[in-house]
């Protein structure tokens, strides 16, 4: 039975409309059902439309008053609190609070932009806790670390009349962050163990560069580009095939991946797929396992569901059960865009949507939100035209709750210059008339178009942030210092060793690191158990390094064994504090900063001890949070620039997104089991610590004043007064490198989403510009008006959408 309850009024006491699972998508085309559908019923699934009641907001439901037998069952069937659902309803319409009481068996929300499905899910959430339902029972999975920090802190909003202290244990995280928290507690059943690190792409490169300087592999192989094996292994691990057994065109490739995968287990390493990878098959080919987990996570909720991708999908599926009718029995309620999928190049796949409600969890509720809260009707009638281009089977009618609003303003400018210069006059404008900077957006295709805006809002002087501008994780000071972290903890991560063992220097030179990697390899010991046995006078060894290299090699590892013993007895900041200092890091980057500073050479990216200064706070903070809140959630310790390194992958277009993690710790008290060592138990704060460095996806940046800077992918989920959709050229808006014709069809649909999800951040005002050339690599390169552009522009009544900015009318 559709969702209801006592409280309901009889004009929302809305029960389902029954209809068969492939009506339900006819219908959907027809914009005949704008509320609640039930797919599960062959049998009363093509009965005729009854008159329905048209709701406030304009959605329909069945009428429930002629229904009357059918409501007294539903409401014996609530499930929530009814005074808490009231309570909660409050900030809903009425399709919304339908959804928000559903019955607890698979949900499908399917709506448009800023129609309100993440509030619905928060909502959802907020009713089972305030309904006692145990918390630690709901997993809510979102795609971003940024989107699952906003989640929360709604989440503690919308749960404050109840005082809750729910938050501990409650599971709200990324796929990356849930199945690390899953292997962590199951790994040793599939052979990876427990205690593991995870290596970030940097990292993998570099284990990809060591592996291709091997000899007996660097003579076999073609050179390549580090990033193009990362591809194929993510690619192979993404769609599970069995790497090794596979028949490789080109056998290098067979070569590198066997001996990644090797170098992985060896160093008890797993990369962001394994983490997926080992999930889906402990899922699958462990019963007890599954059973385990299922019934711990008795309540899964998603958000953006049409961002999964296949083996995301399967993680899913496997977790509510392991049959068919348990599967199609569980309490899964997930909200889904089909035209804001946007993340394709990933593996993404739109169309587990369909397969949601068709297959696995054929007979789900339907529920479709028809209106949109965020944008002026102007904003919503020029999107859905846009998007009106693509096919997209579930997609239905949806309107703006506001007036028409102003007009999009279109512009053309001679060069990207001109085009900044002009953006920035008007929101000087526009801050002139109060709206404020924080209220503004400059949305681009591609990271590297932000230097242009910046470089202008520089010399006006208007303040501004560039999402995932300034990537404090990827700086080299903070890796050089987690790379000595992570030797600490785990004596066999050969990368990290390789990185810092002459970094400052220390009279390790080349020739003695070859010679170390030739000697770890023949010895099959890890870099520093080889300086372990330097260190008792082996007569072999001794022969083999200068005295210099000799002494650095034993500094080093007593930096190592010396800090490890103050880690025992020591916080993480003081820890840190202490490393910095005993390597010799912290005058080596004070020198360094010295010396640019003499030189004049100073990046713009502030000073180098100061990263590491600021580091060092991260990982006092990262202590206190933790024992201060019982709870930790990722990334979200205030901190200089905290970055998406998930996110930086989706904008390059190339890579898998790598998006991480809040972990709630604090609902982790699992055991230890398996191989953990007491070292790694006694040093876990700082393993968490590394975790979290490496997961970690959030955009502080994004939380800062001023004018908002960011790609189109970083913009979803985010709402502004203001938005000037820029450089809506040939080449940006659609993006389309030599791909095939068939090929490129496809991609134009991808691209012709994301231009969509830009124009769909707009509260009130859009300004879409593009122009006629810009420089790369010092050349002048011409560009045409986007064809998305030019097909709103020449649409009819396009003059009632579009107009020329007031002061660029003349160059139009
Ligand atoms: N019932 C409602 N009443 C008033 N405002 C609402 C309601 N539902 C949602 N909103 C507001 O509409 C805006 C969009 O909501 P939300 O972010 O939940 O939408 P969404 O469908 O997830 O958007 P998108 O998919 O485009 O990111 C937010 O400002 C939200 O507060």
């Amino acid at each position: 039975a559709a969702g209801s309850g006592q409280i309901r009024s009889k004009s929302f006491a809305a029960t389902s409309v029954r209809v068969h699972a492939r009506t339900v998508v006819a219908a959907f085309r027809r914009g005949r059902h704008q509320g609640v559908f039930n797919a599960r019923q062959k049998d009363e699934g093509s009965s005729p439309q009854k008159k329905q009641p048209v709701h406030q907001d304009g959605s329909r439901t069945a009428r429930a008053d002629d229904e009357p037998e059918k409501k007294r069952q539903d409401n014996a069937q609530a499930w929530y609190d009814i005074k808490a659902a009231k309570e909660l309803s409050s900030t809903l319409n009425e399709v919304q609070q339908n959804a928000m009481m559903a019955p607890l068996r698979p949900i499908l929300v399917s709506a448009g932009p800023g129609s309100g499905k993440t509030r619905l899910l928060i909502h959802r959430i907020a009713l089972m806790i305030a309904s006692e339902i145990d918390p630690a029972s709901i997993l809510a999975v979102t795609f971003t670390n940024k989107a699952a920090n906003e989640m929360k802190s709604r989440l503690v909003n919308a749960l404050q009349p109840w005082e809750t202290t729910a938050g501990p244990r409650l599971t709200i995280g990324t796929f990356h962050s849930f199945c690390l928290r899953i292997l962590r507690r199951y790994g040793t059943r599939v052979g990876i163990g427990n205690n593991f690190d995870i290596v970030d792409t940097e990292d993998a490169k570099s284990i990809i560069k060591e592996i291709t300087a091997r000899p007996g592999i660097r003579e076999r192989i073609a050179a390549r580009d580090p990033k193009d094996y990362l591809q194929l292994i993510s690619k192979h691990k993404a769609e599970m095939i069995d790497m090794l057994s596979q028949d490789w065109s080109d056998p290098s490739a067979k070569l590198v991946l066997e001996a990644y995968e090797k170098e992985l287990r060896l160093q008890n390493k797993c990369d962001f797929d394994d983490l997926l990878m080992f999930t889906k098959r402990l899922l699958k080919n462990d019963v007890f396992a599954r059973e385990d987990l299922s019934k711990q996570y008795a309540h899964i909720l998603v958000d953006e569901w049409q961002d999964t991708n296949s083996i995301q999908y399967e993680i899913i599926v496997l977790l509510c059960g392991s049959t068919k009718s348990q599967v199609r029995a569980k309490s899964i309620f997930v909200v889904s865009d089909i035209d804001q999928s946007i993340y394709a190049f990933r593996g993404a796949m739109p169309e587990n949507v369909m397969r949601f409600s068709e297959t696995d969890f054929r007979g789900c509720d339907v529920y479709k939100l028809v209106k949109n809260y965020r944008s002026t009707a102007t904003i919503v009638t020029a999107s859905k035209l846009l998007i009106s281009e693509n096919k997209n089977e579930l997609r239905g009618d949806f309107e703006s709750l506001k007036g028409n609003g102003n007009k999009v303003r279109v512009g053309k400018f001679p060069s990207d210059y001109a085009e900044a210069s002009f953006l920035c006059e008007e929101a000087i404008r526009l801050h002139a008339k109060g709206i404020p900077w924080s209220e503004m957006a400059v949305i681009y295709r591609t990271n590297i178009q932000s230097r242009v805006f910046e470089q202008e809002m520089l010399s006006s002087g208007i303040p501004h942030h560039v999402v995932g501008g300034f990537r404090f994780y990827s700086r080299k000071e903070v890796r050089d210092v987690l790379a000595y972290l992570k030797v600490m903890v785990n004596r066999e991560d050969r990368t990290a060793f390789y990185r810092v063992v002459n970094v400052p220097p220390r009279g390790v030179g080349p020739v003695a690191v070859k010679k170390l990697q030739e000697l770890s390899l023949e010895l099959d010991r890890s870099p520093l158990s080889v300086i372990d046995l330097l260190a008792t006078n082996d007569p072999a060894l001794d022969r083999a390094f200068t005295r210099n290299a000799a002494r650095g090699l034993l500094e080093f590892k007593c930096i190592i064994d010396e800090s490890v013993d103050f880690a025992f007895k020591n916080e993480l900041g003081p820890t840190l504090s202490f490393l910095v200092d005993k390597s010799g890091y912290s005058q080596f980057t004070a020198n360094q900063d010295a010396s640019a500073k003499s030189d004049q050479k100073q990046s713009g990216e502030g000073m180098k001890m100061d990263v590491v200064g600021e580091f060092i706070s991260a990982a006092g903070a990262f202590n206190s949070s933790a024992v201060a809140l019982g709870t930790h959630v990722l990334g979200s310790r205030p901190g200089r620039g905290a970055e998406d390194r998930a996110t930086d992958s989706v904008d390059s277009e190339q890579g898998s997104i790598k998006a991480a993690s809040v972990i709630e710790r604090g609902s982790e008290d699992e055991p230890i089991v398996g191989n953990a060592t007491s070292l790694e138990t006694s040093l876990s704060p700082l393993a968490g610590f590394i975790e979290e460095c490496t997961l970690l996806d959030v955009d502080a940046e994004a939380f800062r004043d001023g004018i908002t800077l960011t790609t189109a992918h970083r913009s979803k989920g985010l709402e502004f007064d203001v938005v000037f959709v820029t450089g809506c050229t040939d080449s940006h808006f659609p993006m389309l490198f030599g791909l095939e014709p068939r090929e490129e069809e496809e991609k134009v649909e991808d691209e012709r989403r994301l231009l969509y999800v830009a124009m769909t951040r707009t509260r009130e005002r859009l300004y879409m510009f593009y122009f006629e050339s810009h420089f790369r690599f010092g050349r002048k390169i011409p560009c045409l008006q986007s064809r998305f552009l030019q097909f709103l522009m020449q649409a009819p009544k396009s003059r009632d959408l579009f107009a020329p900015g007031p002061g660029f009318r003349s160059r139009l």
